[in-house]
């Protein structure tokens, strides 16, 4: 276990996946299930008109956090409604998730393949899809044994389809109150108080707040969408900010700077 960094708390749509893949938008986990396979057509319809909605809205910089939170409630509630309505089946995600354009970022296998061999716990924290996410890095084989997942989780019958959506909703913008109810989660994962924050969002940054010993917090935002406008509140909000950026470079940099300090120290104390 590496003594400069005790855990990495990371968001998942567009920080852990691409924004963009060959001039498409990468699918989110939500929008994977806007798949024939799992709704019908108007289903289909209808889950993009409410992203077109409230997408939008999300990334809004002239909107503050509480001004968007009652939209946001909204079109995970509506979208949630819409996916339980349509019956999807459990049996059928992981080929939704095969047949999908879902992609991680260029050098995300071995950012999460340096933090098992390096034990360091990664927490992702999603206000997406849980059991879609877990296929997507599954069928990607970093679901490796150090990785703990707080998302939002179906809930299926015994025949196999989707009956409601299990605890609290989590979205974009209250990621704090999903960090301070799982708080026992986070500090059992901590050890020492250094983390490394991931996100695509200023709702990301409170991810970290059940983490009540967590002194040093080294925050990267990646920067995606309308650039310009959400430049400034970034760069005051961030440490470091990446601009359409989609790899995991710098991540990958800083924890090899990490691993190679920590050998370095092993052999000046011989
Ligand atoms: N119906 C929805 C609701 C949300 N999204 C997007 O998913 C992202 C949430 O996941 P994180 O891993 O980033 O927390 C969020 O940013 C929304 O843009 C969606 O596509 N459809």
């Amino acid at each position: 276990m590496l003594l400069l960094l005790s855990q990495v708390i990371s968001d998942f749509d567009m920080t852990l996946t691409k924004f963009a893949h060959k001039g498409k938008r990468v699918p989110t986990t939500h929008n994977i299930l806007n798949n024939k396979l799992l709704i019908d057509d108007d289903s289909t319809v209808k889950m993009k008109e409410l992203f077109n909605t409230y997408y939008p809205i999300e990334i809004d910089a002239s909107l503050n956090p509480e001004e968007k939170l009652p939209y946001m409630v909204e079109w995970w509630t509506k979208v949630h409604d819409l996916l339980i309505q349509q019956r999807i089946r459990k049996d059928e995600m992981a080929r939704a998730v095969r047949e999908s354009n879902a992609v991680l970022r260029e050098g995300c296998s071995a950012f999460f393949d340096c933090l098992a061999e390096q034990r360091v716990p990664l927490l992702i924290f999603s206000a997406g899809v849980g059991d879609i996410l877990e296929e997507v890095i599954r069928q990607n084989h970093v679901f490796h044994p150090n990785v703990h997942i707080i998302s939002n989780y179906m809930d299926f019958d015994h025949t196999g389809v989707l009956q409601a959506f299990k605890g609290q909703l989590i979205h974009s913008y209250n990621k704090r109150a999903g960090a301070l109810s799982h708080g026992a989660t986070l500090r059992e994962l901590h050890g020492q108080p250094n983390v490394l924050l991931l996100g695509d969002s200023l709702g990301d940054l409170s991810m970290a707040d059940g983490v009540s010993t967590a002194q040093n917090i080294l925050t990267v935002g990646f920067l995606n969408d309308q650039v310009e406008e959400r430049k400034e509140s970034f760069l005051n909000s961030f440490d470091i900010v990446l601009l359409r950026d989609e790899t995991m470079d710098v991540p990958n940099a800083i924890l090899r700077f990490i691993v190679s300090s920590e050998i370095s120290k092993v052999h000046r104390e011989k």
